[in-house]
């Protein structure tokens, strides 16, 4: 992997203080967020955030992401350890064909469904980056703030070991129901 990295800066919040580096990979660049104590805890909370523009910032309620994100930076201020800004939008379909995927679901599709007729698996997502920045910063073991299994196998393939699984569970409404459900019954996260 042909990665270039930053210094690592200070970044104040309404969380509380945080440091940040980030990563270019290809086109694609990514965020790892520590607490400022991250460095003498031995096994961090870590949270692997999927990019998710119409969440994180639009405050979308078609999904739950804002939600995590906002869970995950208070609960990681608090208590010490690292969010990964995994920049690889729409599960790494990218904006436009997730925009597109939405058309689709205006129309009854599931967000599978909406996936596979526009030509792409269900998830795209690729975390090999993750594992570049786990071994950048020395993590070997690890509390993961996630519902996703394949995250979890992941992580483990890595031979990085999880301590324990914190769930990123948040409040459900009318519009993200079926996107919830959809993840629990077909995708198998632990929701
Ligand atoms: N292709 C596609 N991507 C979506 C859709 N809705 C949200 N996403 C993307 O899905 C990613 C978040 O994935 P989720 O399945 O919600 O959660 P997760 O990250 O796999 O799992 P957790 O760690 O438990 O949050 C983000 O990159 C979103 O942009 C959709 O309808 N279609
Ligand atoms: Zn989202």
């Amino acid at each position: 992997m042909n990665i270039i990295q930053s210094n690592i800066a200070k970044l104040p919040t309404k969380y509380g203080k945080f440091k940040i580096k980030a990563y270019k990979d290809g086109s694609q660049e990514h965020l790892a967020i520590m607490s400022q104590d991250f460095e003498l805890i031995d096994a961090p909370y870590v949270r692997i955030h999927s990019e998710c523009l119409t969440g994180d910032t639009l405050g979308s309620l078609k999904c739950d992401c804002q939600n995590q994100l906002d869970l995950s930076l208070k609960f990681i201020s608090e208590h010490g350890g690292l969010v990964i800004y995994h920049r690889q939008e729409g599960r790494n379909i990218g904006l436009v064909n997730k925009i597109n995927a939405y058309a689709l679901q205006d129309l009854g599709r599931n967000t599978i469904e909406a996936n596979l007729e526009l030509g792409f698996k269900e998830d795209e997502r690729d975390y090999s980056i993750v594992g570049y920045i786990f071994e950048d910063l020395g993590i070997k073991t690890l509390k993961l703030i996630t519902n996703n299994p394949e995250k979890l196998d992941y992580v483990k393939s890595l031979g990085v070991e999880i301590k324990e699984r914190i769930p990123a569970i948040t409040n459900s409404n009318k519009y993200n129901e079926g996107y919830l459900a959809t993840k629990k019954e077909k995708m198998g996260h632990l929701l």
